[in-house]
């Protein structure tokens, strides 16, 4: 049976325009919470493939997209390499001891080690392909190099990323050596995942925009192209999406290269700007304001406006970034539905 999501993505004709939201499984949902206190902490369930599992699937059954993400989180990746991450109530992730120096990065493990150690995220990948439906994808994910760099070396989610740019700026081979060390393990990160059994891949640049354009290539975009290219080139049959936050100026400027398959448009990015620029390349995903879903009114009329723009080209619904934790469920299965009424062919 053919995935309308896979089918999607390599703008194969469709029955309706697939949807599915980022951070769909997470705290809005009352299951999602009751499983987290069953596994103590967020971190535990990343790392408990059968409760991971169970929330990857919640929101298929209770909200309807059409797609499943993995859930585990992009942190994982430093934290396998051999860096101590908490998740601080009310304060989101941090490191206890960020990269200040070569010794630090020297001191982590790398390559094939460093993806290896990645077990749970596999075995999840492997319970969730027994259970999924046949007509749903599962998608793997990982963090791209320069937004988990930003992570290793602050320490923590920054407002102004001076301590990243201090080394992008003043000691850029440094932080060369970092991307290259977190593209190899990502490599073969997504290879795994692959293996185990995702149906699809998707690189988070959360912190694109951190980057002035002029440097968003050298520093971020082409680590990502390398590897989409990677895996392009061996699993032509798996595809990869792109999600680049808050870059239209990027896009603008012609900065959007590269073997991938759909590109992620964030809500701060005109839907319209992506399929002048892009459209004909790429199939784009997105990108409806995520606060829309406090307002059914709101939502249906963005999903509208997106439809109108996007019919006939290749086009995944989604929302421009992850849903908050405070929605009604009832609005994101609103969202869902109408995603699938509007686009009904
Ligand atoms: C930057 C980033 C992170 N993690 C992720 C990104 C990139 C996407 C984006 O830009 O939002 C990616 C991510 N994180 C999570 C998923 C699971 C799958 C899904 O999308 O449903 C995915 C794909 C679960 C999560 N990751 C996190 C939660 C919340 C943990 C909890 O309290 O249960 C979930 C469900 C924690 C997390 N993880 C991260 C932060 C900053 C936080 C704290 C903020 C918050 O609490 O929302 C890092």
């Amino acid at each position: 049976m053919s995935k309308i999501f896979v089918d999607a993505c390599f703008r194969r004709p469709t029955p309706y325009t697939p949807v599915w939201m980022m951070r769909q499984a997470g705290r809005y949902l009352k299951e999602y919470m009751e499983v987290r206190a069953k596994a103590g902490n967020f971190l535990n369930l990343c790392h408990n493939p059968e409760l991971a599992a169970e929330v990857t699937i919640q929101p298929l059954d209770i909200v309807g997209v059409d797609a499943a993400i993995l859930f585990s989180d992009i942190l994982v990746i430093p934290n396998e390499m051999g860096m101590d991450l908490d998740f601080v109530k009310g304060e989101g992730p941090k490191f206890s001891k960020p990269i200040k120096s070569e010794a630090d990065l020297d001191s982590l493990i790398g390559g094939e080690e460093a993806a290896s150690k990645l077990t749970y995220v596999y075995e999840t990948i492997k319970i969730l392909k027994q259970r999924l439906p046949e007509d749903k994808a599962l998608i793997g994910f990982t963090g791209a190099p320069w937004t988990l760099a930003t992570y290793m070396i602050e320490g923590e989610g920054t407002k102004t990323y001076n301590l990243s740019k201090k080394i992008m700026y003043a000691n850029p081979e440094f932080l060369h050596k970092i991307l290259r060390k977190l593209t190899d393990v990502i490599k073969l990160y997504l290879e795994k995942q692959i293996l185990a059994g995702a149906d699809v891949v998707q690189i988070f640049d959360s912190w694109a925009a951190a980057i002035e354009p002029a440097r968003y290539d050298e520093f971020s975009w082409k680590y990502m192209v390398e590897i989409a290219e990677y895996i392009k080139n061996k699993y032509p049959h798996i595809p990869v999406i792109m999600f680049p936050k808050g870059i239209p100026s990027f896009i603008e400027r012609g900065l959007v290269y590269g073997n991938f398959d759909v590109f992620g448009v964030d809500w701060g990015t005109p839907m319209s700007l992506a399929k002048e620029k892009l459209g004909s390349k790429y199939v784009l995903q997105g990108n409806m304001e995520p606060c829309r879903l406090y307002s059914k009114e709101a939502t249906t009329a963005c999903v509208e406006a997106i439809q109108n723009l996007m019919q006939g080209e290749g086009h995944i619904f989604n929302l421009g970034h992850g849903i908050l934790p405070d929605v009604p469920v009832e609005n994101a299965i609103h969202f869902v539905n109408e995603c699938k009424r509007i686009s009904k062919k």
